[in-house]
């Protein structure tokens, strides 16, 4: 992020509420983000990701909340926000029988863009799609066409880029180049919301927000939510894993045991409570495996805000307390 972009305020949103069917879905949440900013936006599946991002652009009214988005009130001004942001939602869809170049020319139509016939081809070059714009739509991959996706909704030139779930059934590399884009679209001053599952997209933001069943319980860079979570973790090398796993996880001080290739993390709050764990494990079943302090994964720092997400708050067919479906 450019340090000259850096203070300029383009979501504050505070109190943000939304039931469906009397269940609050998104209960008081606030944001603040900042131009040039890319921020992460995590959580369980049916934990209020999207219908946050619909009522910060305009398309869903809050039930209560107040804010701006882009300056612009974001309960008064919902149709001049809806137009200036860009959206990419989780399913996009495109006319399958049109190339890229005329798809793009089709969504220039709907927004009315000046100087049409520059702005597609301009955006075919930036997005690096020049060279397929006489390809069918339905007839490019899953990298290809998220990359038209992406085209189509920074095509007018939105200061704020909302996206949902991006990158969901593409390839590592199509997710590289995606991310890479986003960056250079960041760093020339557009901001970027994204909710993601994927744990390398959350270590690629600039800054997450973790929200479980309505509430953000999270907030900071990759490091400080990982800090404050206070989790530890032991990495147990050269043994039965499976034996190991079954001794140690219910010991006290234990919260998490899963295996990584032929290593098993082990994850609890208090570092030496944790390593007494482990080593009493490993005695009573005579292994001789090794065990040393790791690093805590931001995925490990997820499971536990899972588990710890008020119980009254879980949708009835979500996780158990162990974080495992119903
Ligand atoms: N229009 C609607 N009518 C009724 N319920 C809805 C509606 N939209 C969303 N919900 C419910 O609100 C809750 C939050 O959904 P939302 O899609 O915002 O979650 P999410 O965090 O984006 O989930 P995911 O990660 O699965 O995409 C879910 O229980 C969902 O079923």
């Amino acid at each position: 992020m450019a340090d000259a972009m850096a203070g300029e305020t383009v979501i504050a949103i505070s109190g943000l509420t939304k039931s469906f069917g009397g269940k609050k879905v998104v209960d008081d949440v606030a944001l603040d983000v900042k131009r040039g900013e890319i921020v992460g936006f995590l959580g369980p599946n049916g934990s209020g990701k999207t219908t946050t991002i619909r009522m910060i652009c305009g398309l869903l009214k809050p039930d209560s909340g107040s804010g701006t988005c882009l300056g612009m009130d974001i309960l008064k001004d919902a149709d001049r926000i809806k137009r200036e942001v860009g959206y990419m939602t989780q399913r996009f869809s495109f006319y399958e029988d049109l190339t890229i170049r005329e798809n793009l020319d089709f969504v220039a139509r709907i927004y009315a863009i000046d100087h049409r016939k520059e702005r597609v081809r301009e955006t075919l070059e930036r997005l690096g799609l020049t060279s397929r714009r006489n390809q069918l739509a339905g007839s490019l991959s899953g990298g290809w066409k998220q990359r038209l996706a992406l085209a189509a909704s920074v095509m007018h030139q939105p200061k704020l880029l909302l996206l949902d779930e991006p990158t969901a059934g593409v390839d590592p590399l199509a997710r590289r180049e995606f991310w890479d884009e986003i960056h250079r679209l960041a760093a020339d001053g557009l901001t970027v919301l994204v909710s993601t599952h994927y744990m390398d997209e959350a270590e690629r933001c600039h800054r997450i927000i973790y929200i479980a069943y309505g509430h953000i319980v999270a907030r900071g860079t990759v490091a400080e939510v990982i800090a404050q979570s206070g989790l530890s973790t032991m990495i147990i090398s050269g043994g039965d894993i499976i034996a190991i796993a079954n001794a140690v996880r219910d010991r006290p001080g234990v919260e998490q045991v899963a295996p990584f290739g032929n290593d098993l993390h082990v994850v609890g709050p208090d570092p030496m409570v944790l390593q007494q764990a482990v080593d009493t494990a490993l005695a009573e079943i005579g292994s001789a495996a090794v065990a040393r302090p790791g690093e805590t994964s931001l995925e490990d720092v997820f499971i536990r805000l899972m588990q710890t997400a008020r119980i009254e708050d879980r949708p009835p067919n979500g996780p158990d307390e162990n974080g495992r479906p119903a």
